[in-house]
């Protein structure tokens, strides 16, 4: 069993969306009744971590009080270093084209490279700088981070493993998530990624704006869709190790570092609700029709960041889980479509049931606002003459960033060879089946 294996082999979570966690480590180090007594037990700093503004409102207000060996600010200074493959909104240096976009899975790399070496952005919207809008990577990486940590202070990061699983260390505690979970590291948290597998690649939505949280239920009631209590924190873990460490920080664009000279994973205690968080996507109830119609895609909403409009997300985390298919005289798979909002896919495992070729695990595609799309010629002739019986859609996780706001390639994306430039070819087969006649 190799290190990190053994690491996670009893890890525990605290359960509960937002919710109000406390955890310690060691005994009585959370402070009782107060949040910043004069003096913490075992000589604790208090330090405190807003996600959202002081004054934001009380549903919405995410914030931790940490009690940590040394304050955050107990670092070296930042220098810029290269930024790599990682690019952040606004994407200036092409233009976005309105065609519809996909590309295979980037490819493993074959040089040891770690979490934070292994990210490539493949689009972005919006503007980080004024927290609007989504960053949307790929990582591909074999290594783990080792004295390394990391920040983002551009945004929140809601990690969708593909291939591989990640063992996450944070300030609030560790996490372990495999593929067909996710994993949100909340903006400013501090982390470094094992991969206790070696390989690993999967997807990332830097959320520039509000953290994301549950959508409303509305009619369905008070249960359904993803249910509060399955989402998982982190218990309180420290380590008080004295060693040079570097610190990478993601600020307002660019990549930064700082040498430390001791691990920043020295939080003994923590109190709030603002912290890291994973979700098993096969616990989420999903609800679809059982009469006819294909209902719209925001019935799979598992996490909404909201802009300043009602209804019409900074960024939608939508997923197409196995279900069962029941729809009565109904053209099942993905209605043809334009929209307004700008939908960027991917796929955990398995076959979208939209395209039945092409789009393979690790892909992506995008279809940008008022972009025309929908299944390829082959499934729509199938599904237009299929028998109607229920239907289980077994081995198949796909998902969707769906955003208000135009999501612009990088020039990686738009000249890698991974990108497919026959996408296109998939719908040239749909034939005029119009005779004039009913
Ligand atoms: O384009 C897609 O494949 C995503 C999608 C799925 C669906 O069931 C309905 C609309 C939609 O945009
Ligand atoms: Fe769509």
């Amino acid at each position: 069993m190799n290190k990190s294996k053994q690491e996670h082999k009893e890890l525990t979570y605290l359960c509960g969306f937002g919710n109000e966690h406390e955890t310690e480590a060691l005994p009585d180090a959370l402070p009782k009744g107060q949040f910043s007594p004069q003096k913490v037990k075992y000589g604790l700093y208090a330090e405190q971590f807003n996600s959202t503004a002081f004054t934001a409102p009380r549903d919405k207000n995410r914030r931790t009080w940490t009690y940590r060996i040394r304050p955050s600010i107990a670092m070296g200074d930042f220098t810029p270093i290269d930024n790599g493959l990682i690019c952040t909104a606004p994407i200036t240096e092409v233009a976005a084209p309105p065609n519809v976009m996909r590309w295979d899975a980037l490819p493993m790399p074959s040089e040891p490279t770690d979490f934070i070496d292994g990210l490539t952005t493949i689009a972005a919207n919006g503007d980080a700088n004024t927290q609007v809008g989504i960053g949307i990577h790929v990582y591909c990486a074999n290594t783990d981070m080792d004295k390394r940590f990391f920040y983002n202070a551009d945004g929140e990061l809601l990690i969708v493993p593909q291939q591989g699983q990640l063992l996450a260390y944070t300030e609030l505690g560790k996490l372990l998530v495999k593929p067909g979970e996710i994993l949100v590291i909340p903006r400013g948290i501090k982390f470094k990624i094992k991969l206790p597998e070696g390989n690993a690649r999967g997807y990332i939505c830097e959320n520039y704006g509000a953290p994301l949280e549950l959508p409303e239920r509305g009619p369905v009631g008070a249960n359904g869709y993803a249910n509060e209590r399955d989402f998982e924190y982190p218990v309180a873990w420290f380590e008080d190790i004295d060693d040079k460490f570097e610190l990478v920080a993601k600020f307002a664009g660019n990549l930064f570092r700082a040498n430390l000279d001791h691990s920043p994973l020295d939080v003994v205690a923590w109190v709030g609700n603002s912290a890291p968080y994973k979700y098993d996507l096969a616990k989420f109830n999903t609800i679809n029709t059982v009469s006819y119609d294909h209902p719209d895609p925001s019935i799979f909403t598992v996490l909404t960041s909201p802009s300043g409009t009602a209804g019409t997300a900074n960024v939608d985390f939508v997923i197409f889980p196995p279900r069962w298919m029941v729809a009565e005289d109904t053209f099942r798979p993905p209605y043809y479509h334009r929209n307004i909002m700008s939908e960027f896919m991917g796929l955990i495992e398995g076959v979208y049931d939209a395209k039945e070729k092409g789009f393979e695990p690790g892909g992506m595609s995008l279809h940008n606002c008022m972009t025309p799309h929908g299944p390829e010629a082959d499934v729509f002739e199938a599904a237009s003459n299929a028998k109607l019986e229920p239907k289980r859609y077994e081995n198949t996780l796909a998902f969707m960033f769906e955003s208000r706001y135009v999501i612009a390639p990088t020039k990686f994306a738009l000249e890698t060879p991974a990108k497919q430039n026959d996408y296109l070819d998939c719908w040239q087969g749909l034939k005029k089946f119009y005779t004039g006649q009913p």
